[in-house]
């Protein structure tokens, strides 16, 4: 990242999109390679798409034109689809199809192009494709892109990684995780190590707990098959919130490389104590059990709430609060930093000094980053009266709004330069997964809670004396 500035064009590519008509291919992978082709960041870009489902060329261009014009985001984008559109082409499924789509891709292109596979695929299907590549010859100077879930638990995510590594170096396989390719989880670690002022506070001797807090309103349409099997602690914390906590955690990087950011990710992981089953709410909302696919009994958590500790010298005893779930009251991703209060008040009771929690820095991971930092300041007018006050930042308020990329269009052009920085690792994942063993072999019972509430009342009792900060007492300020 450091040397290949992310704003410089990658090399000539041809993306081979397995799942290509699926959910993730059609709101975020379709749009996004039009996007990197269109702003010049991938100009040289063959695509081949490729599913059980059958299709031909005409009617991949129709899937992709509809998808472009559903979920993309940029008008420019829609108007130049047609030019996108002589760049598609189709695999049919079978070995020899899928070659057969490469070439012809390929067959007009004057330099050589590197092979993005990426496996947009339910992760049964992730090594049916991993083999028909090595039987298709396609795995050498290629990279691929798995998406996630890495396996379900330890075992499975070791023998999905040696099963990889029996076709692919790790050094051809990217993890990906959106989530650091969010333009907002980036700026933590500007913020952090960019600064003078944050960094020196950044420890257990100011900072009391930290919350990372990502609640959702959407529930599971189309998708609760996959989900019973998969729940709210697989399906984001073990991947989303545990990689936003390493952000969070992780000493100051000797570089902006892959090697350096990854070591220090790592050593977040491997501090961390394992997770107490007695630490953990786990919620399921009213009503998931008559979704499609899901057993009128299911057990699996639509919600989750637990407390975990990064055990090194930086945060030993500094709790780490992680909430997520679906069909809650709001739809938000913050990471809240509290600060230790004074350790004496000069102010008398009454005065309003910690009625409204610990000051507190918060970062907004939305398209758009956001910052705030609260705290307590005087009322005007007589007396001594205080109250909280904030300053905030949108990213949306400067010039720069708008110009950042999409995470998957980010990690795409990452993937395709062979830059690894933003992608998991198999130690990481493999650790993550050996944190969690106690909880997934004894996990806490499932709790009902109304769809449009905050989850369980548990969670109360689990961050007591603190207090969750959503839902915010103010407002976000609006910047316009
Ligand atoms: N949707 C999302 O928002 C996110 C999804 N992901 C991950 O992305 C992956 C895809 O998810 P999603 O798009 O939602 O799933 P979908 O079920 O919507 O799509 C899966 C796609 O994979 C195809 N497929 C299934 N088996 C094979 C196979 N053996 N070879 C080739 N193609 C195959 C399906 O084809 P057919 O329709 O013909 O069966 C379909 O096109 C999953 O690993 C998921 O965890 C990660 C983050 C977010
Ligand atoms: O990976 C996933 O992420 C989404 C949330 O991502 P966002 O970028 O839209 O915030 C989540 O809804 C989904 O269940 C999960 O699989």
């Amino acid at each position: 990242m450091a040397d290949d500035h992310e704003s410089s064009p990658g090399p000539p590519t041809t993306a081979i999109l397995f799942g290509a008509t699926g959910d993730l291919a059609r709101r975020k992978l379709l749009p996004g390679l039009l996007h990197l082709w269109r702003s010049g960041l991938l100009p040289e870009m063959r695509v081949v798409g490729t599913s059980l489902d059958e299709h031909d060329r005409d009617s991949f261009v129709q899937l992709a034109r509809e998808a472009v014009a559903e979920f993309s985001s940029d008008e420019l984008d829609k108007d130049e689809f047609e030019e996108f559109a002589t760049l598609l082409h189709w695999a049919p499924s079978g070995t020899e199809q899928l070659v057969a789509a490469v070439k012809e891709a390929e067959a007009d292109c004057t330099q050589p192009h590197t092979r993005l596979h990426y496996l947009s695929v339910p992760p049964s299907a992730a090594l049916s494709v991993v083999h028909q590549l090595r039987d298709a010859g396609l795995v050498e100077g290629s990279r691929i892109v798995m998406e996630k879930p890495f396996g379900t638990d330890l075992d499975s995510a070791r023998s999905l990684n040696a099963s990889i590594h029996e076709v692919f170096e790790e050094e051809q396989v990217f993890r990906i995780d959106h989530f650091l390719g969010k333009e907002a989880a980036l700026n933590i670690l500007a913020f952090r190590f960019a600064n003078g002022l944050f960094e020196p506070i950044w420890h257990r001797n100011f900072i009391d707990h930290v919350q990372i807090d990502i609640p959702e309103t959407l529930g599971l349409e189309g998708r609760s098959a996959f989900y019973e099997k998969t729940g709210a602690y697989r399906d984001m914390v073990v991947t989303h919130l545990f990689q936003v906590l390493a952000f969070t955690a992780m000493e100051s990087p000797v570089a902006l490389d892959p090697q350096s950011i990854t070591e220090e990710k790592y050593k977040v992981f491997r501090s961390m104590l394992p997770i107490d089953p007695d630490d953990v709410v786990r919620g399921q909302y009213d009503g998931y059990r008559a979704g499609d696919g899901v057993d009128p009994d299911s057990e699996t958590e639509t919600f989750i709430a637990l407390k975990c500790f990064v055990d090194n010298w930086r945060w030993a005893d500094v709790p780490f609060f992680l909430r997520t779930g679906k069909q809650l009251a709001e739809g938000q991703r913050i990471i809240s930093i509290a600060f230790k209060e004074p350790p004496k008040s000069m102010f008398p009771d009454g005065s309003g000094v910690g009625e409204h929690g610990p000051d507190h820095l918060t970062f907004d991971l939305a398209d758009s980053s956001k910052m705030s930092l609260s705290f307590y300041g005087k009322r005007p007018g007589p007396g001594f009266r205080l109250d909280k006050l904030s300053m905030q930042f949108a990213m949306q308020d400067t010039d720069w709004a708008g110009s950042g990329l999409e995470a998957y269009e980010r990690l795409i052009l990452e993937a395709v330069k062979g830059n690894r920085t933003l992608f998991t690792t198999a130690e990481g994942v493999e650790r993550l997964w050996e944190i969690s063993a106690d909880l997934l072999a004894d996990p806490p019972p499932v709790r009902r809670y109304a769809a449009g509430s905050w989850g369980p009342n548990q969670i109360h009792q689990l961050i007591a004396p603190a207090a969750w900060r959503l839902p915010f007492e103010r407002e976000w300020r609006d910047p316009s």
